[in-house]
């Protein structure tokens, strides 16, 4: 699979749930990504990298193993993976807001339920099995944990088990098997993860400044840079309102005697809301304009 022992390798989910949106991630920080979906791995033109297009589940194995130096993938796996191998050559970077959801104990719609108690030596359908073991045995709880590696909604249908652990986001799957939810296990969401191992020095380099560039899109994603004017007497509520901005630059205004403007990174969403409240506090020519590239 390494082509070249100068490159970097990243390994992201061939098609899924992450795949779209790991690929958006690497080319919003620059790296041209060649369409084309049926390729296993991909060179990188204008970036010393090569992906490796692989299942998810595949990915904390190649990470830990070094075979790739980077990955994209959902935490819910890494941590599947970790109690399954009692293996962690791997580093979590970041998280990537993106993949979120929780992995959730649920039963039929119908069922009554007053708390972990009731599951008593009943069994439980899922294919986190570690993540599920590791949460009874904390709580000593005996439920049998059935492993499947798939569809494990229709368990209690199929007669398989009264009780399913399984992903959730907008609970629709859920609700469509004739389900609900009871506790959440675990909540996850998509990250980036590197090896353990030592890097040579270039592609140490290398994977930092990728990085840096990954970090400058996430807080790309949510900042704004805000311009207003306003008086002197209300600058102190004014800068108390930014939403996430540090230092805000304050200028005078040419011939308008008392009359400042205001420019600040907003590192945080800017709602309506806040808009409004600026403006009662005296704020005016209210500006919010996004951040295409920034770097931290
Ligand atoms: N409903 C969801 N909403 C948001 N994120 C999710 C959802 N379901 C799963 N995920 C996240 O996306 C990851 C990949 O989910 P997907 O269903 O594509 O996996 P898969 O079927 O195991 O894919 P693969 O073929 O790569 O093994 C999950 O491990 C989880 O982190
Ligand atoms: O709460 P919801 O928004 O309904 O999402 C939950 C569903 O999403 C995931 O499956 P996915 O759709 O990725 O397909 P898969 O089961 O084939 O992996 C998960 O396994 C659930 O089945
Ligand atoms: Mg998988």
């Amino acid at each position: 699979m390494r082509t070249d022992d100068s490159r970097l390798h990243i390994a992201i989910q061939k098609s899924g749930r992450l795949a779209e949106q790991s690929r958006r991630l690497l080319r919003d920080a620059g790296l041209r990504l060649q369409e084309g979906k049926n390729a296993l791995t991909a060179r990188i033109e204008n970036f010393p990298a090569d992906l490796m297009y692989v299942r998810d589940d595949d990915i904390p194995t190649f990470v830990a193993d070094g075979v790739c130096e980077l990955g994209i993938v959902g935490s819910n796996v890494l941590r599947e993976f970790e109690l399954a191998e009692r293996d962690s050559r791997y580093e979590i970077l970041s998280p990537l807001g993106f993949g979120r959801c929780a992995l959730k104990l649920a039963a039929a719609a119908t069922s009554d339920w007053h708390g972990l108690a009731d599951l008593g030596e009943a069994r439980i359908a899922t294919s986190y099995p570690h993540i599920v073991r590791d949460f009874l045995e904390q709580r000593q709880i005996a439920a049998t944990v059935v492993t499947m590696n798939g569809a494990v909604e229709l368990a209690p249908r199929l007669g398989i088990a009264p009780f399913i652990c399984d992903l959730v986001s907008t609970g629709a799957t859920l609700e469509a098997n004739g389900l609900r939810p009871l506790e959440t296990l675990f909540e996850s969401e998509a990250v980036l993860v590197r090896t353990r191992g030592a890097l040579d020095e270039a592609r140490q380099e290398t994977m930092n400044g990728l990085v840096r560039r990954i970090g400058g899109v996430l807080a790309t994603k949510e900042s704004k840079y805000i311009m207003l004017n306003a008086p002197e007497a209300a600058l102190p509520a004014i800068s108390a309102l930014l939403p996430g901005a540090e230092a805000p630059t304050i200028l005078p205004l040419h011939a308008r005697p008392g009359q400042f403007a205001v420019h600040a990174v907003c590192q945080e969403s800017v709602f309506w809301e806040t808009l409004h409240k600026l403006k009662a506090n005296g704020a005016s020519a209210i500006l919010v304009l996004p951040i295409e590239k920034m770097m931290l």
